[in-house]
C-alpha cells in the first residue's frame, strides 16, 4: 500500500530506503528509480529544451546523473556542472553511466539543482552558494530534486541566508517536512512526488486530507446538532466574529454567554447572547463545547471565567487571551480534550508556561498537545496539528489573504463548531481548518473577516 500524504524525516527516509533494500532493492535500484520518475517530470515540464544539470557529492548528486542520462535518452540536451566530485559509490556509478564530461557552468533553459538533498549537513560555502545562485539566474525555469539545496529537511529553516525561488521541487520517495513547512516551503514552486515504493511508515506525520462532511440526520434538531458556547469577555466583538461563523461549521446552536456585568453589544440574530452569573450560564447540562479565548481580555477576572469554564470539564477550544492565561494548573483533572490554536506568539508563550522550550517547531507542538491531553493548532501560513497519542498533521497550504484581522477569531469559532457537533478534537481541528481555507479561497482576494465567514457554507457544500 503506498502513503502519498506521509511526511518522513530524513532518518526516517533512510529507515524506509534500507527497509526497500532489506526487501530486495539495491541503492542503485531506488536512484534508478528516482531518477527516472524526476526525469519523467523534468521532459514533462520543458520538452526538449536545453537543461542544466548541478550535481553534488552525494546521492542527490547521483540522481543528478540519472536524470541527466535520462533526458539525453529522450534527445534533451544536457549540460552537468560538478563543483564536487562525487563521493558514495552509487553516485560515482550513477557519473559513470552518465557518460559525459561536466562543464563549468551553463545557461538558458532549465536548471535542475541535484547539488544537496537530505543529506544536507551545513549552510552551503560561499561557493557552491554562489554557483547555485549563478545558475538559478542564468536559466529561466528551476527545479529543486528533493528538496532546494540548503534547506534543512526535517525543519523547514534556511541554512543560507538567501536561496534562489525554485518553481518546482520534486519530491523522492516521500514528502519532507521542509516541503511544507515555512520558509523552505516558499521556494518550493509546485511540489511533485515520485513514487520509489516507500510503504506507510508508522508515527509519521501526514498531509492532512480533505474531510468528509455530513448533511444533518432528518430527525436532527438543534441540540442534537450541538450546542456550542461562546464566552464574551471585554472585547465582545470577537466571540461575535467567532459565534457568527460558528454557525456555519455544523452546530445546531450557537450562544454567546456575557457576565452580567460585561458592556452590551449585539450579535446576528440566530446568535442568542445569554446575559448573567456565567458561573450559573456555563452549567447548562445541554452545553456540547465552549470556545472561550477571543476577546476574553487578560484581568483577573478573565482568568476566573477561564478558570471557571474549565473546570466544567466539557469540549473546549481555547484561542487568543485564553492561550496567554492558561496554566497547567487549569486543566489538571480534565477529562474532557481542549484544543488550543496559538498563533507563533501565543505558542511560544504556552511552550514557556507548559516548559515544552529547547525544541523545533513539530516536536513542541505533539509535546505541547500531549501535556494539555488534548489538540494543538499551530496557526500559520505552514499550519500544524500537533494531538496527543498521534503523528502529527500538516495543512495543506491556505491563501495569504487569510492574513487579515479576525480570521483567527473565524478559525477558532469553526473548530469549536465541528467539535459541538461531536467531531473527535483531531477531527473537529482538522475539518475546522479545511472550512476556514477553503471559505478563503470562494472568498476570493482581499476579503474582509464578515465575508470570510458568509463564505463558510459553500465551503461547507465542497466537503459533503
Ligand atoms: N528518497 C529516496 O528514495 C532516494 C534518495 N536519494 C537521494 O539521496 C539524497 C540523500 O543522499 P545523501 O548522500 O545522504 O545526501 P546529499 O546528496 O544531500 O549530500 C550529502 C553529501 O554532501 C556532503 N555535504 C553535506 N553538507 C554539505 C555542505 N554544506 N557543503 C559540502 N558538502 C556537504 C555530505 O558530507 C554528503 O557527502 C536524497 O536527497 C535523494 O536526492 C537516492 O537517490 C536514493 C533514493
Ligand atoms: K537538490
Amino acid at each position: 500500500m503506498r502513503a502519498p500524504e506521509q511526511i518522513l524525516t530524513a532518518e526516517q527516509m533512510q529507515a524506509a530506503e534500507q527497509r526497500l533494500i532489506d526487501g530486495g532493492e539495491t541503492v542503485e535500484s531506488l536512484m534508478e528509480t528516482a531518477g527516472a520518475g524526476a526525469a519523467a517530470y523534468v521532459y514533462r515540464a520543458c520538452g526538449t529544451r536545453s537543461v542544466t544539470v548541478l550535481c553534488g557529492p552525494g546521492n542527490n548528486g547521483g540522481d543528478g546523473y540519472v536524470i541527466a542520462r535520462h533526458l539525453q535518452a529522450r534527445g534533451v540536451e544536457v549540460q552537468v556542472v560538478a563543483p564536487l566530485d562525487p563521493a558514495t559509490d552509487v553516485a560515482k556509478a550513477a557519473r559513470v553511466a552518465w557518460g559525459g564530461t561536466p562543464v563549468e557552468t551553463a545557461s538558458e533553459a532549465v536548471f535542475v539543482d541535484c547539488l544537496f538533498g537530505t543529506g544536507l549537513g551545513r549552510p552551503l560555502d560561499d561557493d557552491l552558494l554562489g554557483l547555485l545562485h549563478k545558475l538559478a539566474e542564468a536559466h529561466d525555469y528551476r527545479i529543486a530534486v528533493d528538496l532546494p539545496s540548503g534547506v534543512d529537511s526535517d525543519s523547514g529553516e534556511l541554512l543560507n541566508d538567501a536561496l534562489p525561488q525554485y518553481d518546482c521541487t520534486i519530491a523522492l520517495g516521500a514528502w519532507k517536512f521542509s516541503h511544507w513547512l515555512m520558509p523552505a516551503m516558499d521556494l518550493m514552486g509546485t511540489r511533485k512526488l515520485v513514487d520509489i515504493g516507500v510503504g506507510p511508515v508508522s508515527s509519521a506525520a501526514h498531509l492532512s486530507r480533505a474531510p468528509k462532511l455530513t448533511a444533518p440526520p432528518r430527525d436532527a434538531h438543534k441540540y442534537s446538532r450541538g450546542l456550542l458556547c461562546v464566552i464574551a469577555g471585554d472585547m465582545p466583538g470577537a466571540s461575535v466574529l467567532a459565534a457568527s461563523a460558528a454557525r456555519h461549521g455544523g452546530a445546531g446552536y450557537v450562544k454567546i454567554l456575557a457576565a452580567e456585568e460585561s458592556q452590551y453589544f449585539t450579535a446576528p440574530h440566530d446568535v442568542v447572547i445569554e446575559r448573567g452569573s456565567l458561573y450559573d450560564l456555563v452549567s447548562d447540562r445541554r452545553i456540547d463545547a465552549f470556545l472561550v479565548g477571543p476577546g476574553l481580555g487578560l484581568s483577573d477576572q478573565a482568568r476566573a471565567r477561564l478558570d471557571w469554564v474549565l473546570a466544567c470539564d466539557i469540549p473546549t477550544v481555547c484561542d487568543a487571551d485564553a492561550l496567554t492565561l492558561l496554566e497547567p494548573s487549569m486543566i489538571e483533572g480534565r477529562d474532557c480534550p481542549i484544543i488550543a490554536t496559538p498563533h507563533a506568539g501565543e505558542l511560544d508563550r504556552l511552550a514557556n508556561a507548559f516548559e515544552a522550550t529547547g525544541m523545533d517547531r513539530v516536536e513542541m507542538i505533539s509535546e505541547l498537545a500531549e501535556d494539555i491531553e488534548g489538540v494543538l493548532v499551530a496557526k500559520g501560513p505552514d499550519t500544524l496539528i500537533g494531538s496527543a497519542g498521534s503523528a502529527p498533521v500538516i495543512m495543506p497550504p491556505a491563501p495569504s489573504w487569510l492574513s487579515t484581522a479576525g480570521t483567527g477569531d473565524i478559525l477558532a469559532g469553526l473548530i469549536a463548531s465541528r467539535l459541538a457537533t461531536g467531531a473527535s478534537s483531531r477531527k473537529a481541528a482538522e475539518q475546522g481548518c479545511w472550512l476556514h481555507g477553503e471559505a478563503a479561497r470562494i472568498a476570493g482576494p482581499a476579503f474582509s473577516a464578515e465575508q470570510l465567514v458568509e463564505a463558510v457554507p459553500a465551503a461547507y457544500s465542497a466537503f459533503l
